[in-house]
């Protein structure tokens, strides 16, 4: 092992059987012996990378890349397939809550199995049951079964022994999200500061912000290997990145299974298409054929023109559903014009996904000049920097004659998502700097 480091893994591969149908019971198992099918996946298809002593680290990566595997293979509570992991001192884990507590003991009962498990002796753990107690603030629950215990006193408890047992390196999976957040605060300013001390720490986590908190590299596993590694400022944009993108297509999967599934309804139904501009599918969501299938209390107007499609693209005209804060945002409006709509305004509203009014502007706020609807056409909003925080957002649209007559007004007829790997909280993100004259 290399002077310095705590961790090396080198060109580790993983891979689990998966059963088809498995037989639980003897008899099924006897019984239905073809049932024991199974396929062998490779979850960790080489991975490689080293921890130095006292470096604190984040695995990150989309649901099922294998960073709970990783982890595991750390703790060797299961082995490598192929390569090789070393580690250097004691190493101290939160992999599962609950994992090493027994329901029917209670909370001190668990104490010391837990911190037995983890090498201390009797002796240790008496020396260290104040501290224990202390830090999991759960003194009056201490002689109940841990079953009677909500999953953050578990969590509590199962951290307050974890940096008690004087391990060299710490693994956690995801557990710190089951705190409260006053006790999570007290569990970073723990971990900060063990880490000055000189522990090694690995951390999986979906929150980036929590691996900000403490991580001084992230490594990005995506489909069982390395994608990115580098500190965390670096590789959580790109994460956030490709996530935004997968988010995306899956939408527009979705949305192009939706117009075929809708499209196939038609034909069978042997009803007329109505929209001539649909035939870019892909291009378009939330595709409005003129009236069909949207409820009352969800469009109104007097219908001299009518909203057909409405898409949302960046900066490059590529159709996008999916924006970082901040970046450029063009949503687009096709109508169709059916009685000339005299002196006509364009509107936008956008509501969060729970509800709150976060903006709303027309040509009239805007003070454009007066414009007749003779014929169909299009129309445009742009921002040059969508400063929403993340979160789903839904915009109203609507055409309106300038006495405030609503000609077509379409509520929540576009959704977006927005992201961003920026830990501002409330709606919208204010442009600001800070000078602080000390
Ligand atoms: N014991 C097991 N037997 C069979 N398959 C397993 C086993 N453990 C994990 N897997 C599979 O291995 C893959 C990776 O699992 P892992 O738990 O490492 O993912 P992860 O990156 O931690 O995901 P998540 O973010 O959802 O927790 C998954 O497809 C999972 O179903």
């Amino acid at each position: 092992m290399k002077i310095g480091n705590a961790i090396e893994v080198n060109n580790v591969k993983k891979k689990f059987k998966v059963y088809y149908d498995k037989g639980r019971s003897l008899k099924e198992k006897v019984l239905f012996r073809n049932r024991n099918r199974y396929e062998v996946r490779w979850v960790l298809n080489g991975i490689s990378f080293e921890v130095k002593k006292g470096e604190a680290i984040g695995l990150i990566g989309q649901n099922g890349c294998g960073k709970s595997t990783t982890l595991k293979l750390l703790t060797r509570i299961m082995y490598p397939d192929e390569g090789s992991i070393e580690m250097k001192g004691r190493v101290s884990s939160l992999i599962e809550l609950g994992a090493g507590f027994h329901p029917d003991m209670s909370g001190r009962e668990n104490i010391y199995t837990n911190a037995s498990i983890f090498g201390l002796t009797k002796k240790e753990i008496d020396d260290r049951m104040k501290d224990i107690i202390e830090f999991s603030e759960l003194e009056e629950y201490l002689d109940n079964p841990v079953r009677t215990y909500s999953s953050g006193m578990y969590m509590r408890l199962a951290f307050s022994v974890a940096i008690n047992v004087d391990a060299d390196i710490l693994l956690i999976d995801e557990i710190l999200a089951v705190g409260d957040t006053n006790f999570q605060a007290k569990c970073f300013n723990k971990l900060r500061e063990m880490k000055s001390k000189g522990m090694t720490i690995v951390i999986v986590s979906h929150s980036l912000s929590q691996i900000e908190q403490i991580c001084d590299r992230t490594i990005w596993i995506q489909e069982g290997l390395i994608r990115s590694e580098g500190t965390p400022r670096t590789v959580h944009p790109e994460y956030m990145d490709f996530m935004g993108q997968k988010r995306q297509e899956n939408i527009e999967k979705l949305e192009k299974k939706n117009i075929i599934n809708k499209s196939n309804d038609e034909k069978n139904d042997n009803k007329k298409v109505v929209d001539k501009n649909s035939s870019d599918a892909d291009e378009v969501n939330n595709l409005s054929k003129d009236d069909q299938n949207i409820s009352e209390n969800k469009r109104w107007g007097n219908g001299k023109a009518r909203i057909s499609a409405i898409r949302t693209i960046n900066s490059e005209k590529k159709h996008q559903m999916v924006f970082a804060s901040g970046e450029a945002f063009i949503l687009q409006i096709d109508y169709n014009v059916h009685e000339t709509v005299k002196d006509a305004v364009f509107g936008i509203a956008i509501y969060r996904s729970d509800g709150i009014h976060c903006y709303g502007v027309n040509t009239k706020i805007d003070n454009l000049d007066e414009f007749d609807l003779i014929r169909s056409g299009t129309a445009e909003i742009r921002f040059h920097d969508f400063n929403l925080l993340p979160g789903e957002y839904y915009i109203d649209v609507a055409i309106e004659s300038d006495n405030g007559t609503p000609v077509d007004y379409y509520k929540q007829a576009h959704k977006v998502q927005v992201y961003s790997s920026i830990n501002d909280v409330g709606i919208v993100r204010l442009n600001h700097e800070w000078n602080i004259h000390t």
